[in-house]
């Protein structure tokens, strides 16, 4: 085997060698420690930026030094789903090694830019480290510009337009009527929405804004079978059966506050505190046009809706609801065992897990087990939660994840937490107190319409070593919520962006934004790191005006999609050019994994899961663009792959990797 080409330390920074690539523990025999080397392109994109200073001072270039710190930080981390133009930096001063003649294959890099297909040689290594850094001063200076620019362009319109004293005058149609707010709050399966929604079949014109798809079909499915005329308005979905409906359910993020209702339903009101997804309902809460505002949520938002109401001059109402049937803590964990019984459900924070469980569950019981998880499709979790709730299926375990805290009407008996600590994708980490009291609490369901004495809810863990954990957590005091999470209007943010040349990055106008805003009263500003990452995937797009880029901020991309920036890239040029395209028209949508028809492996499964989101990404944008992005071939997609994963999932024995990993050690 042909070692690479040894480089001396100094070049290369943090470097191999052969010591370190055999290195052992003395006195144990380890098997070679073949160190991860980092790839010869990585290492001379890293001393390239690591050298922009001597770089600057070699050349006797003169630069604004106060820039270079925070530029050279975001080159660092210049990852495919982080910082997307400095990646795109790195791609492109990594490809023009193979113009400047330095016979670096170039198929490489088009797959993996990190990657040159041979080592660097000592004699070429600083010819080539100064080419890159010859590029990446000038893409340093284009940044110091824009930094100029926004640091000194009319920077007193810009701090008003960042200022929110009162932000309820951002709503004058809102703030020229009369609302009443009438809050109905209590723990879960207490009957709040139940109340609120009674109120709302009895308007001529009104609206249903749930957290999720999930809960906006079930209030439309629920409405129209009472008989009352409801259309359904979701991020990705408009459904109309009727010409002139009475109510409208939809999506909080999707609720008009442009449109005049006689009753509004706000349900969960607490993820008004939400640092990422907040800024939606106090956007309703402040900005419906509406006479009546019910709000269906935990005790803990009273203080927070009442502080606004009175700001926003409204009438103030609270009912409160007691469970409609008991909850209580099992007397003991279940020891590790898997004894289950109808009715159960077990929650596992870990698609992995879930998996896992659900195949030593299916052995153990000798039937099939519902399951029911984030990344499922809302309509293949309705119809689990079906398979479930229903007597004629064999069904009668649920094995879900967290996904089922809020909404699902589901006939659980019994919660058992496979462990109270999830993976955040850096750390384990504790589950939040109030969502194991919502998960919790969907235990022991009312059951409308049935007389028999209604058995309570039981909830407990699956290990004793997360018992005490549960008892203190279904102990612990509701936490008041005090601030209200808010982000500026669209409008507003136009304005700001107009006080700018167009060749600025709208992402670093919104990083700008980010800095300078400042709201007053009980409210905090929304998490914009949310929208970084989309801008970034936007500004690729230079034709995309400023007006797209905002209106497709809420994009529910998610940045670990398979070739995402490739994947947004494709729309936004369609939008930009106005050339009409359909689903199957996109190269970055794999189409194909459709005809390899019902999944059998827990891969395929995945494989599905991830075009269902892409195909939802593409009908969200088509919803607001619908004569560029064509909707109609992906409605069929989306429907067959909902198919194919409820068979699927029918069919499903989880990989043998997971049925045996340790994180499931459960005595049978
Ligand atoms: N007064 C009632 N008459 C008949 N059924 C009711 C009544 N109140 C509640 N229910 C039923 O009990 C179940 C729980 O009610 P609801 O969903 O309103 O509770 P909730 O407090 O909003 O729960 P969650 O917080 O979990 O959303 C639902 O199936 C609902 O239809």
């Amino acid at each position: 085997m042909k070692f690479p080409f040894l480089i001396s330390k100094f070049q290369f920074g943090r470097c191999f060698s052969f010591k370190k690539l055999y290195s052992t523990v003395p006195g144990k025999i380890h098997k070679p420690n073949f160190l991860a080397y980092d790839s010869p392109g990585n290492i001379l994109w890293r001393v390239a930026l690591k050298g922009m200073e001597t770089y600057f001072t070699k050349q006797k270039i003169e630069y604004p030094t106060q820039y270079l710190p925070s530029f050279l930080e975001r080159c660092r981390n210049a990852k495919v789903n982080q910082e997307i133009p400095y990646f795109e930096l790195k791609k492109k001063v990594l490809r023009s090694l193979i113009k400047s003649g330095s016979g670096f294959s170039s198929e490489i890099y088009y797959s993996n830019p990190e990657y040159l297909e041979k080592p660097v040689h000592r004699k070429n290594f600083t010819f080539y480290v100064s080419h890159l850094q010859e590029i990446i001063a000038a893409e340093f200076f284009k940044y110091a510009r824009y930094k100029d620019i926004l640091a000194n362009t009319n920077v007193d319109l810009q701090r008003q337009l960042t200022k929110f004293t009162n932000p309820g005058e951002l709503y004058p149609a809102a703030r020229s009527q009369k609302r009443h707010i009438i809050m109905h709050v209590g723990p879960t399966n207490s009957g709040k929405t139940y109340h609120a929604l009674q109120r709302l079949k009895q308007s001529k014109r009104g609206v249903y804004a749930g957290p999720l798809r999930l809960l906006a079909h079930e209030v439309y499915n629920r409405l129209n079978a009472d008989g009352i005329r409801c259309n359904l308005l979701t991020g990705e979905e408009i459904r109309e059966p009727h010409i002139v409906p009475h109510v409208v359910s939809c999506t909080v993020e999707m609720c008009s506050i442009y449109d005049s209702f006689e009753v509004a339903v706000i349900d969960e009101i607490q993820m008004i505190a939400d640092p990422d997804r907040g800024f939606a309902w106090t956007n309703c809460l402040l900005g419906l046009q509406a006479k009546e505002i019910h709000l269906c949520g935990e005790e803990s938002a009273v203080n927070l809706v009442k502080s606004i109401a009175k700001l926003t001059r409204d009438d103030f109402t609270v009912y409160r609801y007691n469970r409609l049937n008991r909850l209580k803590v099992a007397k003991a964990s279940l020891r590790g065992k898997l004894k289950l019984q109808e009715g159960d459900c077990l929650v596992a924070f870990s698609r992995k897990d879930i998996f896992a469980l659900k195949e030593k569950v299916e052995e153990k019981m000798g039937r099939r087990a519902a399951v029911i998880y984030g990344s499922l499709p809302p309509e293949v979790r309705n119809q689990q939660a079906s398979l479930f709730n229903s007597e004629d299926h064999e069904e009668k375990i649920l094995l879900a994840s967290d996904a089922i805290g809020m909404g699902l009407n589901l006939t659980v008996k019994r919660i058992i937490f496979h462990k109270l600590k999830k993976f955040s994708g850096t750390e384990m980490i504790d589950i939040p107190i109030p969502q194991v009291k919502q998960i919790a609490g969907r235990a022991g369901r009312h059951q409308a319409n049935t007389d028999s004495e209604q058995s309570p809810g039981v909830v407990t863990t699956l290990y004793d070593e997360d018992y005490e954990a549960l008892k203190r957590a279904m102990k612990f005091p509701i936490k008041n919520l005090t601030r209200a999470s808010i982000k500026p209007p669209d409008f507003v943010f136009e304005k700001f962006c107009s006080l700018f040349p167009n060749e600025v990055p709208v992402r670093m106008i919104l990083e700008r934004y980010a800095k300078l805003f400042k709201v007053q009263g009980p409210f905090s500003a929304s998490n914009f790191n949310v929208n970084f990452f989309t801008l970034d995937l936007l500004d690729t797009v230079k034709e995309l005006t400023i007006e797209d880029k905002i209106s497709l901020l809420g994009i529910p991309i998610a940045k670990q999609m398979p070739q995402v920036t490739e994947f947004a890239y494709e729309i936004g040029k369609h939008i930009a050019s106005g050339k009409r395209m359909q689903i199957y028209d996109h190269p970055y949508l794999p189409l194909d994994i459709i005809d390899r028809g019902i999944p059998r492996t827990n891969e395929a499964l995945i494989d599905l899961e991830r075009l269902h989101k892409k195909i939802v990404v593409y009908l969200w944008v088509s919803l607001r663009y619908p004569n560029i992005i064509l909707p109609e071939a992906a409605l069929m997609a989306k429907k067959i792959t909902e198919e194919l994963l409820a068979r699927g999932l029918a069919h499903m024995k989880s990989s043998t990797e997971s049925s045996s990993s340790s994180v499931v050690a459960v005595d049978n």
